[in-house]
């Protein structure tokens, strides 16, 4: 019998959505590998191996049978020798995938533009994370691709420069970081020649030694390059007898003709279940836990609608300009080009949006997850100029310290009208949230760096305690904030008694701050994006009708604001952005919610 490997951290589990899921350090995990269905295996006998540290995985047996690993063991079930037999039901027609070939199989994840900045920021750190958290698969290799002339050990020199290990347990990090890097390797290659991934190919193949090979390649090149490197990884590195998936970075197209153009380009190489959209806002701790909170307490569900919801917030600030900034910003220019409203608002804050307001899906698998996401961006009415208005940051001296204006950058031209903050309204004409300002706000060297999400309730009505107790209920309404960054937290604004004799009003939160109720270090959402890519799960990237969805809600605008060449309204460094967004969410009788924090 193939022996399943074990890791001590991995356990399996079973729910409607995930039928065998494992989970490494992060809490579960799906596990979608291609083999074999049940329904293919029906009536066969099963057998299950009762082993609780194993791999959720099922191999076959000698005699055929298929062997699985189980939770519990009981006496009744138990057969000998761990193994325990079950027929399976007919009703059970399930179409859960199992590995049948694990020991067997591999994993290649290829790294194309291996040498650039997010690569060494976010993408090996992320890698190595997860295989400190035994959370790769037993064979797996990792490949750096560039044109840059490297050895092996200079791209293991390179990367080892920013791994680190979990806060909570450093133990043996450096031997952990050794074995990693052991399992790292270079090719160098230009990302349009079929010869130079034919080459990589035959790496490939030695690292995988015949066993079923599984590859993933992530772009992260800049996207003018994304279809050559994707028709030679396509045609001379695809593997031949395992999955192929391609994770793209955005950006995706810069308006809708553009988008539909690289798309198509991409569908030329590559099934729609291929490509892997990553926005690595969806892959935030937060922005998972948005749909339990609504989802999982009966709490919230029923409020979630324009019957008690007066405003819904998505802010995103940054305390630092693009000043200084490597890779992509530098080299290509990118944030001229391109601006913070397709920079941020067109892609993060939209997805956060249709994860907010979807309707409850069927179930949690991703396809029911996107279908409904798209129902929402399908309802929303595209942004019309006077619902944004557009800000750019200037020079400003604080405390002796001079701050650079967006312009003062030398890669920027000194005409540029580029917008470094936007706030927009967005509405959603469906039943659930016609009439609701869904309002938007991000930009760049602002006062503070935070992302959240607002939810303003509407006031109480017949409030017995609108007069005289100090508060003014009409404006202390409830407010839920789900704040996704830095200093992780959920929290809901009330409305309490001030304690002693006398009746007087006072508004505070019930908090769940996440450092405080959780010692264990939030992954970081590269992490959880990239797990997902190796197992299949698609929940949290960008079908291709939702990103043509998001760009006709956005194209017209940026159209607009480009032809007539608007000027964005100019703020100081380290301010809190143009007063023009203030006006906008007066228009619809929201103040917003950050406007009274200190920072
Ligand atoms: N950096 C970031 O913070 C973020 C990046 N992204 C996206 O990730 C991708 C990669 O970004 P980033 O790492 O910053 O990019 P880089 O500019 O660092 O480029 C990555 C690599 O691509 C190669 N390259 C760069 N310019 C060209 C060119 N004109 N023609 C051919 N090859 C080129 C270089 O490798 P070599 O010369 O060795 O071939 C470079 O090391 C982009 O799509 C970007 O939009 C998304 C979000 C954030
Ligand atoms: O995609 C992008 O995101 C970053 C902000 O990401 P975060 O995880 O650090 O919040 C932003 O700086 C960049 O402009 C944008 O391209």
């Amino acid at each position: 019998m193939s022996s399943l490997s074990s890791s001590p951290h991995c356990r399996s589990y079973s729910s409607a959505a995930y039928p065998i899921s494992s989970s490494c350090n992060y809490g579960h995990h799906r596990t979608a590998i291609s083999s074999i269905s049940l329904k293919q295996l029906l009536p066969r006998k099963v057998s299950v191996q009762s082993n609780t540290k194993a791999r959720p995985n099922v191999v076959p047996s000698e005699d055929g049978a298929v062997v699985a690993p189980i939770e519990n063991e009981t006496p009744s079930n138990k057969l000998g020798d761990g193994l325990l037999s079950i027929t399976l039901p007919e009703e059970f027609e399930d179409t859960t995938s199992f590995d049948i070939n694990k020991d067997k199989s591999t994993v290649s994840i290829t790294v194309v533009g291996a040498s650039g900045d997010l690569a060494k920021k976010k993408i090996f750190p992320a890698l190595f994370a997860l295989y400190y958290e035994d959370c790769l698969p037993e064979h797996f290799t990792i490949f750096g691709y560039a044109r840059s002339k490297m050895t092996d050990a200079e791209l293991r020199n390179m990367i080892s420069r920013t791994l680190t290990c979990r806060i909570d347990k450093r133990a043996n990090c450096d031997e952990k970081m050794d074995q990693f890097l052991n399992r790292c390797f270079y090719h160098s290659g230009q990302y349009d020649s079929q010869n130079n991934f034919a080459e990589l190919d035959k790496k490939l193949k030695e690292h995988e030694g015949g066993r079923i090979s599984n590859r993933l390649f992530y772009l992260s090149i800049p996207p003018n390059i994304f279809t050559a490197a994707v028709r030679c990884a396509s045609l001379s590195a695809s593997s031949a007898n395992g999955w192929t998936r391609v994770i793209v970075e955005k950006p995706f197209g810069r308006d809708s003709e553009s988008s539909a153009a690289l798309t198509n380009a991409l569908k030329q190489y590559l099934e729609e279940d291929q490509i892997f959209r990553i926005d690595h806002y969806l892959g935030k701790e937060l922005v998972e836990n948005l749909s339990v909170l609504r989802f999982s307490n009966l709490i919230f569900e029923p409020l979630w609608s324009r019957q008690y919801i007066r405003s819904v917030q998505l802010i995103f600030s940054e305390d630092f300009g693009t000043e200084g900034r490597e890779g992509i910003f530098l080299s290509l220019k990118y944030f001229d080009n391109y601006g913070i409203i397709r920079d941020i608002m067109q892609n993060h804050l939209l997805q956060i949006l249709a994860l907010f307001a979807m309707e409850t899906p069927v179930s949690l698998d991703g396809e029911d997850i996107r279908n409904e996401k798209v129902k929402v961006l399908r309802s929303m009415r595209p942004l019309q100029l006077e619902d944004v208005v557009i800000g750019q940051y200037k020079s400003h001296t604080k405390g002796g310290v001079s701050y650079p204006g967006y312009t003062d950058d030398k890669t920027v031209p000194k005409d540029s009208l580029t917008p470094t903050f936007a706030a927009a309204s967005l509405f959603i004409d469906n039943a659930r949230w016609d009439g609701v300002p869904f309002l938007m706000k991000a930009g760049k060297a602002l006062h503070t760096k935070r992302a959240e999400i607002r939810v303003q309730f509407r006031h109480v009505p017949g409030n017995l305690y609108n007069r005289n107790f100090g508060t003014d209920l009409d404006q202390a309404t409830n407010e839920l904030v789900i704040r996704v960054q830095p200093d992780e937290a959920i929290y809901l604004t009330i409305n309490n008694k001030v304690p002693g004799l006398g009746m007087r009003l006072d508004r505070s939160n019930l908090n769940l701050l996440y450092a405080a109720r959780y010692s264990k270090e939030i992954p970081d959402a590269y992490e959880r994006l990239l797990l997902d890519a190796v197992e299949g799960e698609r929940r949290l990237f960008i079908r291709s009708d939702e990103l043509a969805s998001a760009w006709a809600l956005f194209t017209p605008v940026l159209k607009e604001l480009e032809e007539k060449k608007i000027i964005p309204e100019y703020y100081p460094y380290g301010s809190r952005g143009p007063v023009g967004a203030y006006y906008l969410a007066a228009r619809h009788n929201v103040r917003w919610g950050d406007l009274g924090l200190e920072q």
